[in-house]
This record gives C-alpha cells, structure tokens and sequence, in this order.
C-alpha cells in the first residue's frame, strides 16, 4: 500500500518494476482463489480469528505486524458482511474494535476489484466527524496496508494547502477525511474522480448525519455513484430510516454485538456520579488532580473558553501533574502535538472539549472526568469511552448539579448505563477561589478568560435542548462567577434580551389590564408603565455587551445582575425606579484647585435625587463676597480657568495717602457733625457751585490767552516757511529757459490765484493745508457724493477766482475759534 499522504506523510515505494508486475501476477491468482472463498463464506458464520477469514496475502501480514490475532465481537460479526457485499450499520461499545471492522473490507473488497494504481481512481472514501479521528484512521489503514498493498491512500482534513492537496488527490484510491474538506474538493478539483467509488464508510455515523455535517455530507453522496456499497459506524447508533434513504443504503445488515447486554458500556469500565454544584467544581476536580498525580486524566468541558481557562489558572498553580489542553479552536498543530504528548504520557491531565469525545483511542486513560455534564447519554458514552479501550480497566466520573441530576440519571439508566454514586471527601477538598481571585487580579488576560468562560459556559446550558437536565434557573450563576475567581457574575446578553422579552410581555400584559381598567385605577396602571424600560436600558442592550467592560459594570447597578440572577430563581421582575435613578445619580468628581479655592465643602444635603443637584458644591474664592456653587459642567470648566474666575472676583478699589502716609478712600464721607457746622447743606451747595464756576473762569481766560500765543506763533512761522519757497520758485523759474506756466483764459497765473487766496486771509491761508478736513466738518452727505459740484466749483473757482459761497475753515479748537465760524457762515 502506498500512503500518498497528502498531509505530507509520504512513504515513497522503491519497488522495481519487474517487481511489481511479478506481484501483480501473483495478486491475480491469489484475488481467483480470494473470490471464490468469499463466494463460499458464511456471512453469519461463527469465526473468531482473522485467519479464518478469506483475508488477501498483504493483509494478513499487516494484522500479523500489528498483533491482531483474535477479532474482537463486532469485527467477526461485521467483516463477513463486508467481504460478501453487504452494507453495515454497526453498532458497538467504545474501544471494540469497530476501526478494523471497516478497514479490514475496505482493503480487501479494493483488492479483490484490484482498483488500484492511478487510473482506476477513488475506490473507497471514509469519512470521520474530526480530524483527529481521521489521523487515527488513516494510521491503522497504513498499517495494516504497508505489508504488500499498492494502493494510493491520503488523508483531507483540512488545515493545510489545498492545491497541495490537489495535486495528490487525482492518484488516490483509498482517502480519509473530513465531510467539510472532502466536499470542498469535490466541489473545485476538477480532476478528482469519483465516478467508479465502489465503498462509502462513515465512523461515528450517528454524529456525522447528526444536524451539524447534514448539509454537507447530503452534498458529498450526490456526487458519489448509487451503486456502492456503505459501511456505517458508531457506539451509538440510530436506525433512522430516514437517514438510510439519505445515503441510498440498500437492505442494510444490521450488526449489533452489545444489543442484548445489560451495559452500553465496556465491562472494565467503573463509572460513577458525584453531586457537586457548580459554584464547587474547580474546587473538587483541582482536589482530585492533586490526588490522583501519577494518572492519566482527561477532563471534559463544554466550552473551549473553559478549556482554556482551567488550563491556564491551573498551569499557574503548578499541579505538579503535565497539564495539556485541546479544543476546536486550536490550530491543527497544536492539536496534533497534543494527541501526540498525551498518548505518549504516562501521566498527564488533559482538558478537552468534545473535539476529543469520539473515537480518539489514546492508549492506558486511567480517568474520565466529565466536569460539565454531556448534553446527553450518547456524549457520555462516548466520552468516557476514552477510557477502559479493548478489555483494559479505567474509570469515569461525571460531575452533576444537583439539579442535573435526576434527568441525567434517567437519560443514562435508558441507554444501560450504570453509573453508581460516590461522595467526595470533603476534608481532602481544597478551596482554589482565593488563589483564582487573586491570579485573577494580577491577570487582566485571565480575568477576561473567565469572564468568557462565565459566559460560554451559561450560554451552552441555556442553549441544551434537554431541559429536563439544564434548568439554568437552578444555577447560583452569581456563586459559580465567584468559583472562578470573579468579583461578580457577568452579564449576559442573551440573558438580558430573555429577561427583557418578558419584561416587555409582562408590561404589555400590565398595559393591557390598565386599558380594561382605565378610569378605575388608572393612576396605578400608569405607574406601572413607567417600569418599561428607559433609554438607558436600551442604551446597554445595544452594546455588544456578551462581557462588560469593568466601567460599564460599575455603571450598571446590581439591577443588571439581579435581572439574570432572578431569572435563574424564576422570578420576572422589571427594574425598580430607583435603579434608573442610580445609574443617573453616578457621582461626579470635582477636582480640589487648591489655588483657588480657600475652602471646600460638599454639599450633600442638597442631593435629591437629580444629577446637578446630586453633584453640587460650594467653593470660596478668594476676593470674591460672594461662594461660588458649582451645580454644572460648565460651573466646574470654570475653576480650571484663571482668567474667568478673576472675572468673579471683585473689582479693586483706588486709594489716596495723606502725608502721615495713611490711606483713603478717593470719596471719604465727612463726619456728620463738621458737614453741619459748616451750615445748611442748600447753601453749601450753592456756595460750592459758585467757587467752581470762578475757578472755570479763572482757567477759560488762561486757557484761552495761551491758545492765541500758539496760534501767532504757528502762523509766523508758516509766512515765514511761504515767503521762502516763493523765493525759491521765482529764481528757478528765471534760471531754466523754456519752461512756461499756462496762463488761464484771462492771462493769469494760476498760482497767482492761490497766491492771492492766501493773502486774501491770514486765517484761509493759514488753514489751506487743512481744506480737507474742514470739509468733513461741515459737508452734508449729499455734497460730498456731488463730484460734479465739486468740479464745477473748481471750475468757476479757475475762472472767476473765488467763489462767493465758498468759505475755507479750518478745524475749530476753542469757543472763540467755534463762534468765528458760526459768524462767518451767517456773513
Ligand atoms: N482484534 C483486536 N485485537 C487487539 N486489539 C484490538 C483489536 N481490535 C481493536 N483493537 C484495539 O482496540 C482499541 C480500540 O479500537 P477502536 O479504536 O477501533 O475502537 P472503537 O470501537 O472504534 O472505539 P470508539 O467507539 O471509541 O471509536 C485500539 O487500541 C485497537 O488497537
């Protein structure tokens, strides 16, 4: 037999050819003389050993290498079956032998076709519900095949690169693997022919037909010819006529070695029950490890998070026993690695989820602990099934609730399965909740596992159909949250949007009832109403919320864990006002701005009940009268700014010193007494307007003779600055020859007009710089968008020299400067 592994387990065959064409010959001959005892055996004949079988040359080498000698029950009931044709649902204990039981026909009804080598194509496909169970397969089939079989045999599990994959598949005649892989290359390798398979078998065939692989291995036997023969296998099989039709299985033999037994389960195996509430089981199964350190142990959970989580806070323990985990989400290597250390330990303690309850035939298991109870009878079997394998001893133990333990028990008694009740020693239990909280703690990692594992583990009890055995209202979920190490129990959203749904239900009930009753109680009924649920409520509904943040579970008052407590104690309840009022009344934290503030005191008599009220506190500000009540966001803004708060402080007051150096006030009062000895206060008054309007006066004179100094000064000084420039512009003009000024109409010199303006008035000419300005004084709105006018002002002002009604001020600066102009206006 050539392993093709297409995983990459290749073992090359290094046969000559003349080698092999004198095999085939001899094959030929042996495969006559095979066809011809299998047409003459009994196919309900009594054989024990595989020698009294018609068994092929090479096959017989390869159960000799491997020491099988003696077929076990289902294997001498199944294999006559198989030679001669028929199509199996078998149906034995755990670790009898039922892997042979298929491998053995496969092998041989191949050999006999003699579909082998490339062309011929798939002959047989067996599908397995896990990878690890294919490896398995694909192990015993190599060795039981390598002794002198050709054919081409590879593995599709998955995990690994499909075009690899591809490339082998073409030349295999025999391949194991997984309904999810085997589809996806029948579906995309063009060149994988399965048109001339001639046997289909299915192990562990109750899971593989089971809701979970339907749709796809529906899928696989539509491409797969009718006319085949189909081997199916499992340690709990069902008889579904339904699922025979399925898989197009013609007058089936059904082989049942352990039908008429009192157990379902292996005779060596001793299984037992202990009642341990869940808030107790990490203790008890730490407690159990701890006696039980030179054993083999595999524990099953029913979550991967759980897995996880046991496996890291008991690592950290240091059990002294090798720890080892395995569960779905693992990569394939790690799973690999996994199978490969526990089958080879000694003693070891494996955690595992169902990805290692079928099939897996790890050698020696000494226990079987199921930690969270199976989902049903047919798990347990084949979980404990790991242990106590062909005739060897081995020992279970399930974990129950104490309310999962009737409907278990009724479960397991209806498939014969004994299990026998013991008690654990309470004195030899040891308590790991402290050590977990405290690992927990330290480990925000580890904290957040739990929570999960919290979480996964509620979520798979709530989703069991069996509710005869998971009753989750039974569960102290809160007490089970803190056997894991957890401050409190998360909160879960299923439970929450459960919880919800009958809150809206018994709300709309109450709604309902008030309707009927309005008038009568309608005051009741409303408040009633007010119980459905606020925005806030929705608000945490619409997180992703399966675990909340630690801030969100310091916001969400115990209401939130109450609500799932209470379902689990069956009591609906809807949140109570005062939790809404909780949540709005988180307290807000003022910073203390030392800086600023002399004193502070928290004003908590004012809290009632509404947020800004709740939050107020009264700061004194330094140089301020008045306390600064900080009841608002922006109130509290303001203390972080220095700016604004000296907005609040009052304003400083302006003082005067006397000689001595003492300080006054700008306005001091007089005494009383001196203000009235001075007289009465109308001829105080009078004689203080009077002193006041002679000291105005005596100023105005001043005022005055010293605006009339500047003015003659200022305008000496400009005659004397135009009597310069005139002399310096007549002496140019004499010197450069050619240079004319344009006369006007009249001959005048245009200059001589300005000229004339200037000696016209020692007050025009003084203020003609300043014509602008003297314009903005006194011209309406309406002359100064006049352009026009302006020009024609100029115009005849060119023409005709001054214009009559043109007056030239300048800017007046005092009384006498205003009553010139107001006189000059009226001329
Ligand atoms: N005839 C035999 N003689 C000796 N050992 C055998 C024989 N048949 C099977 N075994 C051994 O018994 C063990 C269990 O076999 P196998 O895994 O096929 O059991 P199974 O019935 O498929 O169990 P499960 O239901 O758990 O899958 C294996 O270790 C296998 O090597």
């Amino acid at each position: 037999m050539v392993a093709r592994g297409i995983t990459g387990r290749t073992r090359p065959t290094k046969v000559k050819k003349r080698e092999n064409a004198q095999k085939r010959k001899r094959d030929d001959v042996d495969v006559e003389k095979l066809e011809a005892a299998v047409a003459q055996l009994d196919s309900k004949g009594a054989y024990s050993d595989f020698t009294d079988l018609p068994l092929s040359e090479p096959t017989k080498q390869g159960l000799k290498a491997s020491h099988f000698a003696v077929m076990t029950d289902v294997q001498a009931k199944a294999i006559p079956l198989a030679l001669k044709g028929h199509d199996i649902l078998g149906a034995a204990k755990t670790g009898s032998g039922k892997t042979l039981a298929f491998i053995v026909p496969v092998l041989e009804n191949l050999y006999r076709l003699q579909h082998v080598g490339m062309d011929a194509g798939l002959g047989a496909l067996i599908i397995s519900p896990t990878r690890e169970l294919a490896i398995q397969i694909f192990d015993v089939l190599v060795k039981l095949g390598r002794l002198g079989h050709m054919f081409a045999a590879g593995l599709v599990i998955g995990g690994k690169s499909l075009e690899a994959e591809r490339q082998a598949l073409t030349r295999m005649n025999i391949l194991v693997g997984t309904p999810g892989r085997i589809l996806q290359h029948m579906s995309q390798t063009v060149a994988f022919n399965v048109d001339d398979l001639k046997m289909l078998v299915l192990d562990e065939a109750d899971r593989i037909l089971d809701m979970g692989f339907q749709k796809d291995v529906d899928a696989i036997v539509e491409y797969l010819p009718k006319e085949r023969q189909t081997l199916l296998f499992s340690a709990t099989q069902s008889k579904k006529l339904s699922d025979l039709a399925r898989l197009s299985l013609q007058e089936p033999e059904y082989v049942s070695v352990h039908a008429e037994d009192k157990s379902a389960t292996p005779k060596s195996l001793q299984q037992n029950h202990i009642i341990c509430p869940l808030e107790e089981k990490l203790d008890t199964l730490w407690s159990f490890i701890q006696a039980s350190k030179k054993s083999k142990i595999l524990c099953f959970f029913s979550s991967a998070k759980l897995v996880r989580f046991v496996y890291e806070s008991f690592r950290h323990m240091q059990p002294g026993i090798p720890l080892l985990h395995i569960h779905g989400r693992q990569k394939q290597g790690a799973r690999l690695d996994t199978t490969a250390k526990f089958s080879a330990a000694k003693s070891s303690c494996l955690f595992a989820t169902d990805v290692a309850a079928r099939g897996l035939d790890f050698p020696a298991v000494d226990f079987v602990i199921q930690v969270d109870c199976p989902e049903d009878a047919d798990t347990y079997i084949h979980r404990v099934g790991r242990t106590a394998r062909y005739n060897r001893e081995g020992r279970g133990v399930v974990f129950l609730a104490p309310s999962e333990e009737e409907g278990m028990l009724k479960r397991l008694e209806a498939k014969k399965v004994p299990v026998e009740l013991i008690n654990v020693r309470q004195k030899k239990r040891q308590s790991i909740k402290e050590q977990l909280v405290h690992m927990l703690f330290k480990d925000p990692a580890l904290k957040y596992l739990a929570q999960k594992a919290f979480v996964t583990y509620t979520k798979s009890v709530y989703l069991q159909k069996d509710k005869e055995i998971f009753k989750l209202k039974e569960y102290d979920l809160e007490a089970f949250a803190a056997s894991l190490g957890l401050p409190g129990a998360p909160r879960i959203k299923f439970l929450k949007d459960d919880d919800a749904k009958k809150r809206k239900q018994v709300s709309r009930q109450e709604l309902e009832v008030s309707d009927s009753s309005e008038g009568e109680d309608g005051g009741k009924a409303n408040e009633k109403a007010k119980t459905v649920r606020t925005k806030y409520d929705r608000m945490f509904e619409r997180q992703n919320q399966d675990i909340l943040a630690d801030h969100y579970q310091k916001l969400v008052k115990d209401d939130d864990a109450e609500g799932d407590i209470s379902t689990t104690n069956g009591a609906v309840q809807a949140p109570a006002a005062d939790d809404d009022d909780d949540f709005l009344s988180v307290k807000r934290r003022i910073p203390a701005e030392s800086a600023f503030s002399s004193s502070e005191d928290e004003d908590e008599g004012e809290n009632t009940g509404d947020t800004t009220r709740a939050a107020r506190k009264v700061v004194h500000l330094e140089g301020a009268s008045q306390p600064l009540i900080i009841d608002s966001n922006r109130r509290e803004k303001l203390l972080k700014s220095k700016k604004k708060l000296l907005k609040l402080k009052d304003k400083g007051t302006k003082l005067v010193f006397d000689d001595e150096g003492n300080a006054h006030e700008l306005y001091e009062l007089e005494d009383e007494a001196d203000f009235k000895a001075k007289g009465l206060p109308q001829e105080q008054q009078q004689k203080y307007i009077e002193a006041a309007r002679e000291i105005v006066q005596k100023a105005d004179v001043e005022d005055k003779a010293a605006a009339r100094a500047k003015r003659k000064e200022k305008m000496r000084k400009r005659k004397e600055k135009d009597r310069a420039e005139m002399q310096g512009n007549v002496d140019a003009a004499d010197d450069e020859e050619g240079v004319q000024y344009e006369a006007g109409d009249d001959g005048e010199d245009p200059l001589a007009n300005f000229r004339a303006d200037m000696g016209s008035s020692d007050e025009e000419a003084e203020e003609q710089p300043k014509q602008k300005k003297a314009k903005k004084w006194f011209q309406s709105d309406s002359e100064d968008g006049d352009e026009d006018e302006g020009k024609g002002r100029k115009r005849r002002k060119g023409k005709g020299g001054k214009d009559a009604r043109h007056v030239d001020v300048q800017e007046p600066e005092t009384l006498e400067d205003m009553e010139a102009l107001a006189a000059g206006l009226l001329d």
